[in-house]
C-alpha cells in the first residue's frame, strides 16, 4: 500500500486496528504462514474498515482495482472472508458457512465492499425485515380510502363555508396518504413544513374510522421530537367546531390513550400486555406504527424496530427528511429507504411544497436552494447569500429574517453574534427574573413529599416556570462544532457570563436560576433521558435563604432535584447535532471555525448546514467565515452501505 494512503488512513484510531493484531496472532496460533503481503492486505483492509467506521459507514467501499481485488483474495485464502450471500443473514450462525470475520460482495460492478460479519449480518436482516413488510397487503384499503375521501370533502365544505382552519391536502399530499393508506411499509419524506404530520393525521383519522378500536403507536428517536409529534397531532386534531369536530376519531383515541407517543428506545424497553419486551417473537401491540424524524435512526436501531414489528398486524409510516443529518451512529437507514431509484419506489411520497416556508419566506428560499444546489442546478444559491448578507459599508439596522455575517472568528465571538444573543437573552432574563421563588413551608414539604412533581407547585410557580420555558424555545443557538472561538462551549460560557451578570450571580456559582443545561446520560429511574434539555430554578421556604435547586424539563413538564440529576452540560447553546428533532422560532447558526490542525472541515456539510437552518420557525441568522459557508454548500457527506443492493437481491430473490 502506499506510504502516503497508510498514513493517512491511520490518523484515523479505531477497534479495527486492534482486529488486524489479534487475527495475525490467532492465524499464527492455528500455524499459518503469515506473508508480508498477507500483513499488507489486512492492514489495508482494517484501515478502511477503520475510516468507514469513524465516518458512520457500515463497510469499506473500494474501487475493484487488481490490487485491491489481490488483497481481497490473500485474506479468503487465509479463511477471513467469504463472499457474501443472504443465507448469512437468515442463519448467521450457520456452520454450513465458513464463520470469517469478513465479508466481500462484489454485487456491484467495479466495486468491492467490505464488511464486518455482524455489520454485514445486521444490513441483511433489515432487508429482510423491510421486504417482508413490504410483501403483506394493507387490509380494508377501500373502506379506508373511502373515509379519507369523506374526510376531505368534509374539509373542503368546511373551507368553502368560511373556516380557514379547513383545508384539503394538496395533491402529493393526498398521494401520500393513500399510500400510508395501502401498504404495510410506506415512507413519506419532506422538509420542514411540507405537511407530513398533516398528513398522517388524516390518514389516522380515516383508519380509525373503520377501525374505530385502533391503537396507534407513534414513536421518534428523542424525546423532543416525541414531545413535539404528540404537540403536533393534538393541535391538528382540536380542528373543526366543538358540536361536530373534524377529528372525532383521533380525539377519541387521544383521550383513551389508544394514540401515544413515545422515543423508540422506551418503545422497544417497555413491556407488553404479556409482560414481555417487543422482540420478533413479542412484537409491538399496534395497528398503525408512525415513527418521525427517521433520519435519526441509525441501523442497529432500525433492525431492533423493524424487528419487533409483525408485518401481518401492524401498518408502519416513516416519516423525515432525507437532506437532514444521518443518524449519530452508523448507516443512512432513511436516505437509503428513501431512495427513489431503488426497489421500494412503489413505496415512497416526497412532499416537496413547503407550507410553512413558502417562497415568500427567506429560510424556505434558502433551504430550496440549497436542495437545488444538490441536484446539480446551483439556482442562484450566491445571489441569494448576497442578498441576505450584512455587510460593513451598510448600517446595520437590526436583524432580518435571514442573515448571513461573513466575519472569521478572532479571539471572541463577532460583534453581531454577540449583538444577537444580547437581544435573546433580554428577553429570557426578564422571563427568568420571576423565578425568583418563594414556597411557604406546607407548599415545600408537599413538594418533597411528592417526590418533586410538578403538578404540586402552586399555580404561580408553574406558570413561572412556564413562562421562562416558552421563552427558552423562541430561540437557540446553534453550533457546529464543541471547541472554538464560535464553538458550542463559547457561545455557552457567553451566555452564561450574560445572566449571572444580570442576576449578579457569583461567577463560581455553579447553580442559578435561570441556567440552563441539557441531560447526557438516561437515568430510566429518574424518567430523564440523554438530550432532554432543562431550565434549573430554586426554591426557597419562608425559614430558610438557602434554595434547593431543581431543574425543569419543559417538554416532560416535569422537574427533578438537581442533585440527582445525571452527567449534563450547560446548554444555552447547543450543538447542530443536538437540535435534530427539535425547533425554535429564532435560530442563530455558527459555522466552523476553520483553522489549521482542527478537524472543523469535516464539518463543513450540506446536511449539516441544512439541519440546522431548518431547525429555524422563523428567522435564522448565520455566523462565520465564507469558506466555511462554501465548503458546507459544496460538501455533501455520503455514507458507505449496501442497504440499497440488500434490498434488490431480496426483491429479486422473493418477488
Ligand atoms: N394542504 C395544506 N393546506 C394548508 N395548510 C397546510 C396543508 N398541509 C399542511 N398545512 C399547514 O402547514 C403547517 C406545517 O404542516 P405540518 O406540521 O404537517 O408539516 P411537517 O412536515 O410535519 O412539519 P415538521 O417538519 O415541522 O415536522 C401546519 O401549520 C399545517 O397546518
Amino acid at each position: 500500500m502506499p506510504k502516503e494512503q497508510f498514513e493517512m488512513i491511520s490518523q484515523n484510531q479505531n477497534s479495527f486496528e486492534n482486529l488486524g493484531t489479534i487475527l495475525l496472532d490467532l492465524l499464527t496460533r492455528r500455524g499459518k504462514t503469515i506473508t508480508e503481503e498477507l500483513r499488507d492486505a489486512l492492514a489495508f483492509f482494517m484501515l478502511h474498515l477503520g475510516q468507514a467506521e469513524h465516518l458512520g459507514g457500515l463497510c469499506a467501499e473500494l474501487d475493484a482495482t487488481p490490487q485491491n481485488k489481490k488483497y481481497a483474495e490473500l485474506l479468503r485464502e487465509a479463511e477471513l472472508l467469504t463472499d457474501s450471500s443472504n443465507k448469512i443473514a437468515d442463519e448467521p450462525n450457520n456452520l454450513s458457512v465458513a464463520p470469517t470475520p469478513f465479508l466481500l460482495d462484489e454485487s456491484e460492478p467495479k466495486k468491492l465492499r467490505i464488511y464486518s460479519r455482524r455489520n454485514f449480518c445486521s444490513e441483511s436482516r433489515l432487508a429482510a425485515g423491510i421486504h417482508g413488510m413490504c410483501s403483506t397487503s394493507a387490509s380494508d384499503v377501500n373502506e379506508v380510502k373511502e373515509a379519507l375521501a369523506q374526510l376531505e370533502q368534509t374539509l373542503k365544505n368546511a373551507r368553502e363555508n368560511g373556516d380557514k382552519k379547513a383545508y384539503s391536502l394538496n395533491p402529493l399530499q393526498l398521494e401520500a396518504a393513500e399510500l400510508a393508506v395501502s401498504e404495510k411499509f410506506s415512507v413519506i419524506c419532506g422538509g420542514p413544513g411540507t405537511g407530513k404530520t398533516t398528513t398522517v393525521v388524516k390518514f389516522i383519522e380515516a383508519f380509525l374510522e373503520i377501525h374505530p378500536k385502533g391503537i396507534i403507536q407513534m414513536c421518534a428517536p428523542t424525546g423532543k421530537a416525541t414531545s413535539r409529534l404528540l404537540e403536533s397531532v393534538k393541535n391538528q386534531a382540536d380542528a373543526g367546531p366543538s358540536s361536530a369536530p373534524y377529528y372525532p376519531a383521533v380525539r377519541k383515541a387521544l383521550a383513551e390513550d389508544r394514540l401515544t407517543s413515545l422515543t423508540i428506545h422506551k418503545l422497544l424497553v417497555t413491556d407488553l400486555s404479556n409482560g414481555k419486551r417487543p422482540s420478533a417473537d413479542n412484537p409491538i401491540e399496534a395497528d398503525l406504527l408512525i415513527v418521525d424524524e427517521s433520519s435519526m435512526i441509525d441501523s442497529a436501531l432500525a433492525l431492533k424496530l423493524i424487528r419487533s414489528i409483525d408485518p401481518t398486524k401492524t401498518q408502519t409510516v416513516f416519516l423525515g427528511d432525507k437532506h437532514q443529518l444521518a443518524a449519530v451512529g452508523p448507516g443512512s437507514v432513511f436516505a437509503d429507504i428513501s431512495d427513489n431509484s431503488g426497489v421500494l419506489k412503489g413505496h415512497i411520497v416526497e412532499l416537496k411544497e413547503s407550507i410553512r416556508f413558502n417562497d415568500k419566506s427567506a429560510i424556505g428560499r434558502l433551504a430550496q436552494r440549497m436542495l437545488a444546489f444538490e441536484e446539480g442546478r446551483e439556482a442562484g444559491i450566491s445571489d441569494f447569500i448576497s442578498e441576505v448578507e450584512y455587510t460593513d459599508d451598510q448600517p446595520f439596522e437590526g436583524f432580518k429574517d435571514t442573515g448571513v455575517f461573513f466575519k472569521s472568528a478572532g479571539r471572541n465571538l463577532p460583534l453581531q453574534a454577540q449583538k444577537w444573543l444580547e437581544e435573546k437573552l433580554d428577553s429570557y432574563c426578564n422571563a427568568v427574573e420571576n423565578l425568583n421563588l418563594t414556597l411557604t413551608l406546607n407548599d415545600k414539604n408537599e413538594v418533597d413529599s411528592r417526590s418533586a412533581n410538578f403538578e404540586n407547585l402552586p399555580n404561580d410557580v408553574q406558570q413561572a416556570l412556564k413562562d421562562v420555558w416558552n421563552e427558552l424555545s423562541t430561540f437557540r443557538p446553534l453550533c457546529a462544532q464543541r471547541e472554538g472561538p464560535t464553538g458550542v462551549n463559547a457561545v455557552n460560557d457567553y451566555c452564561e457570563d450574560f445572566v449571572k451578570t444580570a442576576f449578579i450571580v457569583p461567577s463560581a456559582d455553579d447553580m442559578y436560576n435561570g441556567k440552563v443545561i441539557i441531560v447526557r446520560q438516561n437515568d430510566s429511574g429518574l424518567g430523564v433521558a440523554n438530550g432532554d434539555v432543562a431550565v434549573i430554578f430554586g426554591l426557597k421556604t419562608a425559614d430558610s435563604d438557602k434554595p434547593m435547586w431543581y431543574a425543569f424539563i419543559g417538554d416532560l413538564k416535569k422537574i427533578v432535584p438537581a442533585q440527582l440529576l445525571p452527567k449534563y452540560d450547560t446548554a444555552f447553546a447547543i450543538t447542530i447535532h443536538q437540535s435534530q428533532g427539535s425547533g425554535f422560532r429564532d435560530v442563530a447558526i455558527f459555522l466552523p471555525t476553520l483553522s489549521a490542525g482542527s478537524d472543523a472541515a469535516s464539518l463543513c456539510t450540506r446536511e449539516l448546514l441544512y439541519t440546522g437552518i431548518t431547525r429555524s420557525e422563523k428567522t435564522c441568522q448565520i455566523f462565520g467565515a465564507k469558506d466555511a459557508l462554501d465548503m458546507s454548500l459544496k460538501t455533501v457527506t455520503q455514507r458507505s452501505g449496501g442497504l440499497p443492493q440488500r434490498l434488490k437481491e431480496r426483491f429479486s430473490e422473493q418477488g
